[in-house]
């Protein structure tokens, strides 16, 4: 279990944590969301103490790693830009942190066939790491992390170098390598789609702070905040005045499948948008940009008429209607 206590960090006069709370469960996938420069990386290197903090605790089952040095910490990170020994079999890169801590050579070897298993790069072990593919090297910085055995990972974008397809095949051999570690994994990233289909739990970073944290589907349900509606979901979630449905002083949001065909809003077509066998519709309505999920095609200029399925009330910026 790794607790973090009222986090706080500053770059000069420029606070990027601003009091980051949350107790993450052992075997958790933990997901960071936040847009660009949301302070994302910045929490990894206070967990992992590459940065140092303004003020705040780090707990980890129960033992304050706050002060501890980097090496003392136990913890796996995997960056962005990893770097592998280019000189060095994917074997050798995998056994260097441990030929570092003098391990013993039948343990290593043991060790690296094992982590090189679960990764399914056995087949690769004897090649030089400047010879295989991007996705592989991925593959063998994620096992030099994990052949050290650290009580939880910190993952800074570790997809981010892949193309689209790989990305997704890679993305569920993560969350399989996970489970199959039982590990706690804290990973960050600026892509929601990607935070949505690998999280267990997830927290969105802005401003600052954690504006939300709950299960992918309760952030898209119930998002606490117009902002964290809009951030989430392969469209922002739409927002129309009250009025327009009987209800003064709230705004109403919803999503692009929570409508059917019916008489209640009218809107017309600006522009229209494919994926896969879905049609998105991108409609005027009085003024108000709205996207919605239709089941045929229309033209650019015709007048949808439709019916709000499910909503969701906002008061200056902030939900209203509880689960
Ligand atoms: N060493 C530093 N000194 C001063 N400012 C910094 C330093 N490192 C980061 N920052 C600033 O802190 C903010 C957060 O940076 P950080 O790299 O944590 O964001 P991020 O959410 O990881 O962004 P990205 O998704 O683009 O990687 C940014 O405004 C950045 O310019």
């Amino acid at each position: 279990m790794i607790e973090l206590q009222n986090l706080v960090k500053k770059y000069g006069n420029f606070t990027v944590l601003n009091g980051i709370s949350v107790t993450i469960e052992s075997g958790e996938f933990f997901v960071i969301l936040g847009p660009s420069g949301a302070g994302k990386s910045t929490l990894l290197k206070v967990i992992a103490g590459i940065e140092k903090l303004d003020s705040g605790r780090i707990i980890v089952d129960g033992k304050d790693i706050t002060n501890l040095p980097p090496e003392k910490r136990n913890i796996a990170m995997v960056f962005q830009n990893y770097a592998l020994y280019p000189n060095m079999t994917v074997y050798d890169n995998i056994a260097f942190p441990l030929k570092m801590r003098k391990m013993k050579k039948e343990e290593i070897d043991e060790r690296v066939k094992r982590v090189a298993k679960i990764l399914g790069i056995t087949d690769i072990l004897n090649k030089n790491v400047t010879k295989i593919s991007g996705g592989q090297q991925q593959r063998v910085a994620l096992a030099r992390a994990i052949v050290r055995e650290p009580s939880f990972y910190l993952l800074d974008e570790p997809l981010s170098n892949l193309d689209a397809r790989t990305r997704f095949i890679a993305r569920g051999e993560l969350k399989r390598i996970q489970k199959e570690l039982n590990g706690t994994f804290i990973y960050v990233t600026h892509d929601q789609k990607e935070a949505m289909s690998l999280a267990d739990r997830m927290a969105v970073l802005h401003m600052g702070k954690f504006e939300q944290i709950g299960k992918p589907i309760e952030l898209y349900e119930y998002p606490k905040t117009k902002w964290v509606a809009e951030f989430i979901g392969d469209f922002p979630m739409n927002f129309l005045p009250g009025k327009m449905m009987g209800e003064e002083g709230v705004e109403i949001g919803f999503r692009p499948e929570w409508v059917k065909e019916g008489n209640d809003i009218k809107g017309v077509v600006e522009s229209i948008e494919t994926m896969g066998e879905n049609i998105y519709l991108f409609c005027d309505v009085g003024g108000n940009k709205v996207t919605i999920l239709w089941k045929e095609m229309l033209d650019i200029g015709d007048e949808v008429t439709f019916t709000i399925t499910k909503f969701r009330r906002f008061k200056d910026g902030v939900l209203i209607d509880t689960q």
